[in-house]
């Protein structure tokens, strides 16, 4: 079980706070999605929420513990962030690098015991990547390589996951594949907060949402009552209108030609 919480919680670079601090509590089982333009913050909340950048105010804490207390070790077993840039370079094997993930669980100098070798399979097998286990990683694709930064996250099997825009760069297929993945580990119990550009995937999937408004404002609260109209163009600047049913709602853009027909 994991509760994180955000107490008055300021987050940014060289002293400039990103938007109005935040408190809010985040509790296993749920998924959240973490929507804002660029530049929002949504990559420097997420790097806070890790322990990777120290707040500008307030506090972090997993389970009641302050994050800037616990072990890094610890902590890796407990949070993992998937980064939005992931560079694979090292001329290791897609098994090896994945492997990486589980020497959150091992001292560095002991090779992996059997479930661990396990778990790598398996989550190679999640993201499709079993029928390249022995390729090097670091000549494969741009998807293939954020599958292979996400299979490491997963092989470390934190019981939070921070995922910062995960299905960017994927084909249609793993995109829905990894997603189900994501939401499947949220019914397991576990934590999940994703930072999104694509609202449909976040009215699919999240059932709590944190916007990060433009003027620093911030609302969070269930996805259904915070995806509207009005939010949304708050959020983005440009118009969104609902089309389908209530029950599956998917949100399109409405460019200059279209407004006037609102
Ligand atoms: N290392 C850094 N030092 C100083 N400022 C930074 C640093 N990294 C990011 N910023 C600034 O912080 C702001 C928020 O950036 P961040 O990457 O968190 O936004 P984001 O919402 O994730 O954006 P995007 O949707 O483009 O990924 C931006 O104005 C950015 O220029």
């Amino acid at each position: 079980m994991a509760s994180l919480q955000l107490d008055n919680l300021g987050f940014g670079h060289n002293n400039r706070m990103l938007s109005r601090p935040l408190s809010l509590e985040a509790r296993s089982g749920e998924f959240w999605a973490i929507l804002g333009e660029n530049g929002s913050g949504k990559s420097t909340l997420m790097a806070t929420l890790v322990g990777l950048l120290p707040p500008l105010q307030g506090q972090v804490f997993l389970d009641g513990v302050n994050l800037q207390r616990i072990p890094r070790k610890v902590l890796a077993r407990r949070i993992g962030l998937l980064l939005q840039k992931v560079d694979v370079g090292f001329p290791y094997s897609v098994r090896e690098t994945v492997s990486a993930g589980r020497y959150a669980h091992r001292p560095p100098w002991r090779s992996l015991r059997r479930r661990d070798r396990k778990k790598v399979e398996q989550v190679m097998a999640w993201t499709g990547l079993d029928t390249m286990a022995d390729h090097r990683a670091d000549q494969l694709s741009g998807g293939e390589q954020r599958r292979i930064a996400i299979a490491t996250l997963l092989a470390q099997d934190p019981d939070t996951l921070l995922l910062d825009e995960p299905v960017n760069h994927l084909d249609v297929r793993h995109e829905v594949a990894l997603m189900e993945r994501f939401h499947d580990y949220s019914e397991d119990g576990r934590l999940v907060m994703v930072s999104l550009h694509d609202v449909n995937l976040a009215s699919q999937y999240a059932d709590r949402l944190l916007l990060l408004y433009p003027d620093g404002e911030w609302e969070a609260g269930p996805s259904e009552s915070l995806l509207t109209e009005d939010r949304l163009e708050r959020l983005y600047g440009v118009p969104l209108k609902s089309v389908g049913s209530d029950e599956t709602p998917f949100w399109v853009p409405l460019g200059h030609s279209k407004r006037s027909a609102r």
